[in-house]
């Protein structure tokens, strides 16, 4: 009875961590820690949506300190782009803030899966020992490296960006080893946690940005760790396929002409075989999926930098000079090309062409989280401190078996695909030049890292 009553209560303390763990406040709180504890932070990007990813209230934060703190930003997922769009926004960003390619390495989630493939297709072999591969690390550890001469104390390097950018990735290929938990669930780090990279550098990761609500729906899907149910989710897909062309989408998804986002979302399912008792199609499913494929690490898509570079209002003209001043440009020039130079990339023809919604905006402060959310969490914190009368030891115990995110990686990784052939007649492939050819791999099994339905060069 007593130790069915200390189970209860244990099963109690951990759900509470994991909520408050969970909740926005813990989330911004643990990212100004890591900024406050920054020397220099590096702003990640994904590379397919660079200014989607740009939050002007934390360049902000990092540029109140005049210039005790560093900002850089991180180019990741470059292997997702064409090379001539990656290049373009190299040359955008890096008019006013020091910008480093990257592409970060999947190998440990890959070893396991790499020796299963290798059985079975040489082709597919190749594909995932190339996911394993990192760029960029050299550039970085030289530009990071140059800072740190001089200083007794390792410097801070504090990484911070929306949800799924690659930040923990890009700490696990600068440590060639998996420090920091890394997958496609969006949130996935909760609080600070500090990589020693070697004795004069030292990593801050930090949990994810949080988007402010009066984002538009289009930024809130990609961009907020929010999960879409029912109507939520249908308007997220919808947001994102009215920025992109219906035949690239066809295209990239097999898929014939579809009516609205309900119906595509019907067809995923139907695809991907995610049916509901009674043969109904997991729309709901199919929604979370596309979303994680746009967020994570398969999908090849890409948007353009603006015609005119202009400096965006939340930068002063100082904030730009003194920030490239800080780096090594000669250096920073060279590591990027040698990067892009070694990257392999996706052929333009394979890449779906997506509209940027632009900056998005995050919270940095409580006074910008609605009230209702607010309330919600303080309602929550206050139940748990009533209920929340364990000693010590117990609150230890739960703390070391909290945590199993594997689940989610691993329902969205054992979802087996099979592509089928395009059917040429439903799909308009007008938009393509003439004569391009798109190489779809039937390949069956689809992994976190690669996506096979692209055509890498
Ligand atoms: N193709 C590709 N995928 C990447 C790259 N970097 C990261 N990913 C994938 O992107 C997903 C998110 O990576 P994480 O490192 O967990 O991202 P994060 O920014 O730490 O995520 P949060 O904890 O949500 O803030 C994972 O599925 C990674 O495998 C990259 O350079 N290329």
């Amino acid at each position: 009875m007593r130790d069915e009553k200390k189970s209860k209560k244990k099963q109690k303390l951990k759900s509470n961590q994991e909520s408050s763990k969970n909740s926005k406040k813990h989330f911004y709180q643990e990212l100004r820690k890591v900024i406050e504890a920054s020397d220099i932070v590096l702003e990640v990007l994904d590379a397919r949506d660079p200014l989607g990813c740009r939050c002007p209230q934390i360049e902000q934060l990092v540029n109140q300190s005049n210039g005790k703190k560093k900002l850089m930003l991180i180019l990741n997922k470059i292997d997702l782009v064409p090379k001539e769009n990656l290049e373009k926004w190299l040359t955008y960003l890096n008019k006013e803030l020091p910008t480093v390619a990257f592409k970060s390495s999947m190998q440990l989630k890959d070893k396991t899966v790499q020796q299963k493939k290798h059985t079975k297709r040489h082709g597919v072999y190749t594909e995932l020992t190339r996911s394993s591969l990192c760029f960029g690390s050299e550039c970085l550890l030289k530009l990071l490296q140059e800072h740190s001469t001089g200083k007794e104390k390792a410097i801070q390097v504090g990484l911070v960006g929306f949800p799924n950018v690659g930040k923990s990735s890009i700490i696990n290929s600068l440590k060639e080893m998996r420090a920091c938990n890394v997958g496609p669930e969006r949130g996935l780090t909760k609080s600070m946690q500090i990589v020693h990279i070697d004795k004069t550098i030292k990593m801050l990761d930090s949990p994810c940005i949080i988007a402010a609500p009066s984002n538009s729906a289009l930024i809130l899907a990609l961009r907020s760790t929010t999960d879409f149910d029912g109507e939520n989710s249908v308007n997220s897909i919808d947001a994102i396929l009215k920025h992109c062309s219906k035949q690239q989408i066809m295209l990239h998804y097999n898929m014939p002409d579809y009516r609205n986002t309900l119906e595509f979302l019907t067809l995923l399912a139907r695809k991907r075989g995610m049916l509901k008792k009674g043969g109904l199609a997991d729309t709901e499913g199919a929604a979370a999926l596309f979303i994680s494929d746009w967020t994570g690490a398969r999908v090849s898509y890409h948007s353009r930098p603006p015609a005119t570079w202009n400096l965006p209002p939340h930068l002063s003209d100082q904030d730009a000079v003194a920030a490239l001043q800080q780096f090594n440009t000669q250096d920073l020039e060279e590591g990027n090309r040698s990067t892009i130079k070694d990257n392999k990339y996706p052929s333009p023809a394979s890449s779906i062409l997506f509209q940027s919604p632009g900056f998005t905006d995050g919270i940095t402060e409580d006074q910008d989280l609605p009230e209702e959310v607010l309330e919600q969490e303080n309602i929550e914190g206050s139940e748990d401190e009533e209920e929340d009368n364990f000693t010590e030891d117990e609150r230890n115990e739960g703390e070391s078996d909290f945590e199993d995110m594997e689940a989610e990686n691993d329902r969205i990784k054992n979802d087996k695909t099979t592509i089928e052939k395009l059917d040429a007649k439903n799909a308009n492939m007008e938009i393509l030049p003439t004569g391009t050819q798109v190489d779809i791999d039937k390949t069956a099994d689809m992994d976190d890292a690669y996506d096979f339905n692209t055509d890498y060069i």
